[in-house]
């Protein structure tokens, strides 16, 4: 598993992504088709942790299954008898998915199970699901916690209730969960929800499906009643619609990165409530647009986005990307009815609140609500994501803000998209990096900074950073040798780059970071690892908008090893000795020709040999040889290339 990664600035987003199959459709089918009449050919199921365990938990069962294509199931239905292995020990890790319908069947099989998850599962309340089982004759104990998982099931025993009474304000899930299991009672039963019932779309999702397995549950007055004689047979097939919790990221990324973005999987025939996540989006003044199995999303046609105040109940999951987009939004927003979050994965709202004050929002937490007030601009941030797939998913999005983002631990999205970072790349373009790398005097700085010009793009002077450096370290006599002082006056340093001149703690010293002291001593205290760790975060602040052309030693090596143009400028080492000198002479300075050489190749050598991000031709960087070529075209050779490219 990678500790990290880094998304760059991004520009703009366009282009389509297919979605995977829906979690909550995913294992919703697996069961319904397990438990029914007949077999049932699943297609586009989705393959990611949540629906493994629930595969392997059916396995374990005796519910025999096999895989028939890429997404295709088929599913051997037990035609409601009890699962054929009778005493079992599941492991659902942290799908609440399985989880919950998974106790609620198995509590009225005939069984012995204990069924347990990750320790973030025992720590998600279950006994409102267990308190309903119990009324139907369910034997059920915790193994640790009162409320909590792990559970060991014990064969039920008898009862005629005829109604049974579940709250609904803590997740959905029980009742969808109770819901799904009547069927095994083979006799009528009423469920009554008692108080509020918090995400009614996902409970309209398994009255849908149970439809299509045969179960139709007649709904009234907050109650659901089984009529005791319809049993669950197989649809034949059944195709898993496109995950709409997962569209909304890139819906999402549509509205911040201009767009248009489609998503295609889920549209206007959807049976998942997070669909319409696209209102709340047109209620922030975005363009969406909608077909059968479609959705797509731009940026609003002034390109400003409302701020909001929003009851989010009907959408929890796809909700979360609302709380990211806030950060772009005009003024405060306000996400309410979110109280279902603080049992997720994770307390989804103590960990959106810490990680945007991390971006530099600042946000007000509440029981069941958050407001989110943008800062004037987003900082780079390192963001956790608490084995949250949908953390890792929903701040992705703070890349728009023109910051690096990065996430850690991001394979936590194999929950439930395990090729999210691949669709997210396909979609959304990181703000373009020309990177220009070469020794000294082979005019990276001439050529960089016109060709920044011409483009519109931001300039960046990398060996800038390490003079200014040097030249801090000479004032202070702090010598090249110190590696920890170096680097804390790295960190620290107080530079401002104004139009074409350089600030050092308020003093212009453009001129006085160009001496030939100064140059040898960059290149010294330009070896030590903690140096350049310590100036990384500054240089990778000059990717913004639109672009940037940067220039360096390790520009594509290590700063920007993701540069859409990599190109190594070179000369020979008399030519650039002569530049040098000309260079000198022109400012009235004294030099000698030969002294220059020698002092160039000294560099050279060290900027070559050094351990860490030694100069080196990128195996992917163009060269170019600017010898015997006049600046203007060096400058017209790489603005080709660029062109070439579909960079500008
Ligand atoms: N074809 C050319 N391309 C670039 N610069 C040239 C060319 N011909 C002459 N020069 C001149 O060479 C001098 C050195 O260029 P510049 O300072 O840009 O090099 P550099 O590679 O950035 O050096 P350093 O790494 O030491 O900062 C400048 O005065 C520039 O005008
Ligand atoms: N990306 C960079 C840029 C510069 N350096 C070091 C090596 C140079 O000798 C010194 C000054 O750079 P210049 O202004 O001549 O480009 O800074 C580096 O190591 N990596």
């Amino acid at each position: 598993m990678s500790a990290f990664l880094d998304l760059p600035p991004a520009r703009c987003a366009q282009g389509s992504a297919r979605l995977p199959g829906s979690k909550s459709i995913s294992n919703r089918v697996l069961l319904l088709a397990a438990l029914a009449e007949g077999d049932t050919h699943i297609h586009d199921l989705l393959h990611s942790d949540d629906v493994a365990r629930m595969l392997e938990a059916l396995e374990a069962l005796g519910v025999r299954w096999e895989r028939t294509g890429a997404h295709d199931y088929v599913v051997h239905g037990t035609a409601g008898a009890p699962f054929p292995v009778r005493e079992a020990e599941l492991f659902l890790g942290n799908a609440g998915t399985a989880f919950r319908p998974l106790t609620a069947v198995l509590a009225l099989m005939d069984g012995e199970y204990r069924l347990r998850g990750v320790p973030r599962m025992h720590e998600r309340p279950i006994g409102d699901l267990v308190e309903a089982l119990r009324q139907l004759g369910a034997r059920i104990d915790y193994l640790e916690n009162e409320g909590y998982p792990p559970l060991a099931i014990h064969p039920p025993a008898p009862v005629s209730v005829e109604t049974v009474r579940i709250r609904g304000n803590v997740s959905s899930q029980f009742l969808s969960a109770l819901l799904m299991a009547l069927p095994l009672l083979g006799r009528p039963i009423t469920v009554e929800v008692v108080g509020e019932l918090i995400s009614r779309p996902y409970v309209a999702l398994t009255l849908a499906l149970m439809a299509r397995f045969g179960v139709e549950l007649v709904e009234r007055d907050g109650r659901f009643h089984y009529d005791g004689q319809a049993r669950y047979r197989s649809p034949g097939e059944v195709y898993v619609e496109g995950d709409a919790s997962s569209a909304s990221y890139f819906l999402a990324a549509g509205v911040l990165g201009g767009g248009p973005v489609r998503v295609e999987g889920v549209g206007r025939t959807s049976l998942q409530g997070d669909v319409r996540f696209a209102e709340a989006l047109e209620a922030l003044g975005a363009r969406v647009a909608m077909g059968e199995n479609w959705i797509e999303a731009s940026a609003p046609e002034n390109g400003r986005l409302r701020a909001f105040d929003l009851d989010l109940n009907h959408i929890p999951d796809a909700a979360m990307t609302l709380a990211v987009v806030a950060l772009f939004c005009e003024g405060p927003s306000r996400l309410r009815h979110i109280g279902s979050w603080r049992v997720k994965e994770t307390d989804r709202i103590a960990a959106m609140a810490t990680e945007l004050r991390k971006l530099g929002a600042t946000v007000e937490e509440g029981p069941d609500f958050l407001v989110i007030t943008p800062p004037e601009r987003l900082q780079p941030a390192a963001i956790a994501t608490y084995d949250d797939h949908r953390m890792a998913m929903c701040f992705s999005l703070a890349a728009f803000g023109d910051i690096y983002v990065r996430i850690l631990e991001p394979e936590c999205v194999n929950k439930t998209f395990p090729e999210y970072w691949q669709v997210y790349r396909s979609v959304v373009r990181p703000v373009p990096v020309v990177a220009i790398d070469g020794p000294t005097a082979s005019g990276k700085g001439t050529v960089a900074a016109r060709l920044a010009e011409r483009l519109g793009w931001h300039y960046l002077d990398s060996g800038a950073l390490y003079r200014l450096v040097a030249l801090a370290a000479l004032r202070r006599g702090l010598a090249t040798e110190d590696a920890a002082m170096l680097a804390r006056l790295a960190r620290d340093l107080d530079v401002r780059f104004s139009g074409d001149r350089i600030l050092l703690a308020g003093e212009d010293v453009t001129e006085a970071i160009r001496t030939e002291d100064v140059s040898a001593a960059a290149s010294r205290i330009a070896v030590h690892g903690t140096v350049r760790e310590a100036l990384l975060a500054r240089q990778r602040a000059f990717r913004r908008r639109p672009g940037l052309v940067a220039e360096g030693r390790d520009m594509g090596s290590v700063v920007f090893p993701d540069a859409e143009l990599k190109v190594f400028l070179t000369a020979s080492v008399e030519v650039r000795a002569e530049r040098r000198f000309k260079q000198l002479i022109d400012k009235g300075m004294s030099a000698s020709i030969e002294r220059l050489r020698e002092e160039l190749e000294a560099r050279d050598r060290r900027d070559r040999e050094r351990a860490i991000a030694p100069l080196q031709q990128c195996p992917d960087a163009l060269r170019l040889d600017t010898s015997h070529i006049g600046v203007e075209e060096a400058v017209e050779a790489i603005f080709d290339w660029v062109r070439t490219r579909g960079l500008a």
